[in-house]
């Protein structure tokens, strides 16, 4: 009996520290303010958090560097990426296609940071699906009005793009909304309760408290 449970306990220790910490999820609508809190979080904490760096087909905005804001890159070179196996998940979103590779979270493990994963909806079914056992944090905007608002003064979609992000977000709250779907649904109402309320939510599960997030979730 002793002996078994000592065994477990090797097993699950060696696991842990093959794998590293548990990834964190940030996911919502476009415009709910995921990259404000993200940016906020890895200010203050450089050492504990690291971003794991998204490919995307999509051309970059004025400012977003190649490997530092996304891995830029063709459809035809991802699309042979994932047939490679090399993406933990993939999505398309407003046609273009985005997806974290295998090698993006471990460079971030390998610096024994948590690494940070900013995905869409499908991005997380499809993580949901491996052992990486992350903690899941939904961004809720406050509206959809707001969000509308926030997207225009944010000033870097065309109006088609703009309403079909609005119009994706309207499935995404739904999800977002559903129990069982994410450990913790964050309200962006106010930057400053929003960051709060993550970091928090962060301090108690992702160093002490760990169990608290393993009640197991929908797949
Ligand atoms: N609580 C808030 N109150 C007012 N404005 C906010 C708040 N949170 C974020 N914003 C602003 O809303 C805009 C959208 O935020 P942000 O770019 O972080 O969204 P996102 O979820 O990362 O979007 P995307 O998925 O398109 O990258 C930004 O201009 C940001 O400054």
């Amino acid at each position: 009996m002793g002996l078994i449970v000592t065994l477990n306990f090797l097993k699950s220790f060696f696991k842990m520290v093959q794998k590293g910490p548990r990834p964190l999820v940030l996911c919502g609508p476009s415009g709910s303010g995921k990259s404000t809190l993200l940016k906020r979080l890895l200010k203050e904490f450089p050492d504990k958090f690291g971003f794991s760096v998204s490919h995307t087909t999509r051309c970059p905005r004025p400012g977003e560097k190649d490997g530092v804001h996304y891995h830029f890159t063709t459809k035809d070179q991802m699309s042979a990426a994932i047939t490679k196996g090399e993406f933990i998940e993939t999505a398309i979103f407003s046609e273009n296609m985005y997806g974290t590779s295998k090698k993006a979270v471990e460079d971030v493990r390998r610096t024994g940071r948590i690494c940070v994963l900013d995905i869409e909806i499908e991005g997380v079914k499809q993580i949901k699906r491996t052992d990486l056992d992350p903690v899941l944090v939904f961004v809720m905007p406050p509206s959809i009005g707001e969000l509308e608002r926030r997207l225009r003064n944010r000033n870097t979609e065309q109006e088609e793009a703009l309403q079909k992000r609005l119009e994706q977000a309207l499935h995404e709250i739904e999800y977002g909304k559903q129990p069982g779907n994410f450990h913790i649904v964050i309200l962006n109402d106010n930057l400053d309760k929003a960051y709060t309320e993550l970091r928090d939510f962060l301090a108690k599960n992702l160093e002490n408290t760990v169990e608290e997030t393993n009640a197991p979730l929908d797949k």
